[in-house]
């Protein structure tokens, strides 16, 4: 161990000088959007399209567009009988503009109940994120140079909201009342959520620039519409509550598995018990499970320590996470599979490896840091690159780059499992229809798309350390193809 420790140290100083002049500054939040300009200026777009690009038309097309595809997910969900064929014929004969209006006269958005389900919920939420214990845990050092301070209270959060449900389902079933009430009405529940999100998002927008609560603040410099897209704050806090841990966890990843149980229990109501639903039910709540005994490395990733809070980051979790997340149990309800117990339990078994595999690679990472390199990763000594990177201010920093064990095989190899989860909690529904594979194809997409901003963040971050680490590991997602 020490020999590596060693190794490491004479490395770091031999590149002393090469560090210096290597781009070795953390990016700032902003996406590398210089970079961006230099690549695409190489190939000829001009400095001014691209800022356009990605300042103005990038941001404008997803929050114009995003909210919308929310709503008509959920309505070919429950209006076209779960088919985009159907939802394509409908825009042909009825334009895209007359379905939008026709869905939304058919919901009344403003309404006691959705309200009151919706802003209980935060009151919940917000009482336990405030009164249960937690170990005091320190996020990675921002910049600005700023160490966020987490309460790691997640599971328990967690556990008591299941535990909520648990008992409000009892008593209102006892009272001959039910929680799926939820999900027959969830298009005004949704409509509610969407309009509210981009409300709070606003405000965030407003907050950032007038009031933000740590110097990881300020405008993008690319208008308006990037400003509200990526948001102006990295860590804004509302009376000592972080805004991001409440949009993520204790709303978005909690309310996940509650419309998990919701749709399973409406799944019962109607057929009793099928296993297709059991299965991904089980699926879906292993993984969130994970997630909460997990929480306190969620705020190394980028989703924390690089997005802001604006569009991204907190619509995406007030309303796209609970409208797409949970979408195969949604669509399991009124299309019930009956899978038989051999093909049930093979797609439990091998969706239950994947979840393992995803823990163990973000475990390990996290780990070989925390013991300072000085472990043993698959019964061997790792394989670390010792980066330097320099913060705002100039202050240089170390961080490990484990470069063996589930890191070694690529990149981002995590993303593997992950994906094959999501497929396997999907084809409980079959292939006869491609809108419940709506969130796998998202997924994909969303993962290729990170893998490339992480690599961008990372090769700001740590300059040639991260070269070396991309000679030695040499595929980003999937081995010796890409
Ligand atoms: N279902 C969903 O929608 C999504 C799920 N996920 C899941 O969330 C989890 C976390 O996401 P992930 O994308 O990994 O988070 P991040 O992309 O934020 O993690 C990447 C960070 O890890 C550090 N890092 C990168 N390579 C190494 C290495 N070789 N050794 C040590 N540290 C390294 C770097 O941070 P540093 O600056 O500290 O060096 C890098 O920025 C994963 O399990 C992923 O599958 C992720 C995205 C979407
Ligand atoms: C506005 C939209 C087009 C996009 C919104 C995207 C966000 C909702 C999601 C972006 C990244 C996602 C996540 C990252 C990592 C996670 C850890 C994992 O273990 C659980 C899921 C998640 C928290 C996940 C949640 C949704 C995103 C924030």
């Amino acid at each position: 161990m020490t020999g590596v420790t060693n190794r490491s140290k004479s490395r770091t100083l031999e590149k002393k000088d090469v560090y210096s002049k290597s781009n070795g500054v953390i990016s700032n939040g902003f996406h590398g959007y210089k970079e961006g300009y230099e690549t695409l200026e190489k190939s000829g777009v001009s400095r001014r399209s691209v800022y356009l690009l990605n300042h103005f038309f990038f941001p404008l097309v997803m929050v114009g567009l995003t909210p919308q595809i929310v709503m008509l997910f959920w309505y070919t969900n429950v209006k076209f009988g779960r088919s985009y064929t159907a939802l394509i014929t409908h825009f042909c004969s009825h334009s895209v503009l007359g379905t939008l209006i026709g869905m939304w006269n058919e919901l009344s958005i403003i309404n006691t109940f959705t309200a009151g389900v919706i802003f209980g919920y935060f009151a919940w939420a917000l009482f336990w994120m405030i009164v249960l214990p937690g170990k005091e845990v320190r996020g990675p050092v921002t910049p600005k140079g700023n160490t966020p301070v987490y309460k790691d209270n997640g599971f328990l959060h967690y556990c008591v909201t299941m535990a909520g449900f648990a008992t409000l389902t009892t008593v209102l079933r006892y009272n001959g009342l039910t929680p799926t009430v939820v999900y027959d009405r969830f298009g005004e529940f949704l409509a509610f959520m969407k309009v509210f999100a981009l409300c709070f998002v606003f405000l965030l927008y407003i907050k950032g620039i007038t009031r933000p609560s740590t110097s990881d603040s300020g405008k993008t410099g690319g208008g308006f519409f990037s400003d509200y897209y990526w948001g102006t704050e990295l860590y804004p806090r509302i009376c000592g509550i972080d805004v991001k841990v409440f949009t993520n966890c204790r709303f978005g990843m909690t309310v996940w598995p509650l419309m998990c149980c919701m749709y399973a229990l409406k799944s019962y109501e109607l057929h009793g018990f099928v296993d297709s639903m059991f299965v991904t039910t089980i699926l879906q709540l292993t993984y969130i499970t994970k997630f909460f005994t997990w929480e306190a490395g969620y705020m190394h990733t980028i989703d924390i320590i690089l997005d802001r809070a604006g569009f991204y980051i907190c619509w995406g979790c007030l309303c796209w996470l609970p409208s797409l997340y949970p979408s195969v149990s949604l669509y399991l309800v009124s299309h019930p599979v009956r899978l038989g117990t051999p093909l049930a339990s093979s797609i439990l078994i091998v969706g239950l490896i994947s979840v393992l595999i995803n823990y163990l690679a973000d475990l390990q990472r996290q780990d070989v840091r925390k013991a300072n390199g000085d472990c043993l990763v698959w019964g061997r000594k790792p394989d670390l690159i010792r980066a330097k990177y320099r913060i705002e201010g100039g202050e240089v920093r170390e961080s490990i780059l484990l470069a063996s064990g589930w890191w070694g095989l690529s990149r981002h190899f995590h993303y593997i499992p992950e994906i094959l989860l999501s497929f396997f909690w999907t084809v409980t529904t079959g292939f006869e229809n491609v809108l419940p594979y709506t969130y796998l194809i998202v997924l994909v997409i969303l993962l290729t798309h990170r893998s490339f901003r992480d690599e961008q963040k990372c090769s700001l971050k740590y300059g040639i350390y991260w070269q070396e680490y991309c000679t030695k590991v040499k595929h980003r997602i999937i081995p010796f193809l890409f």
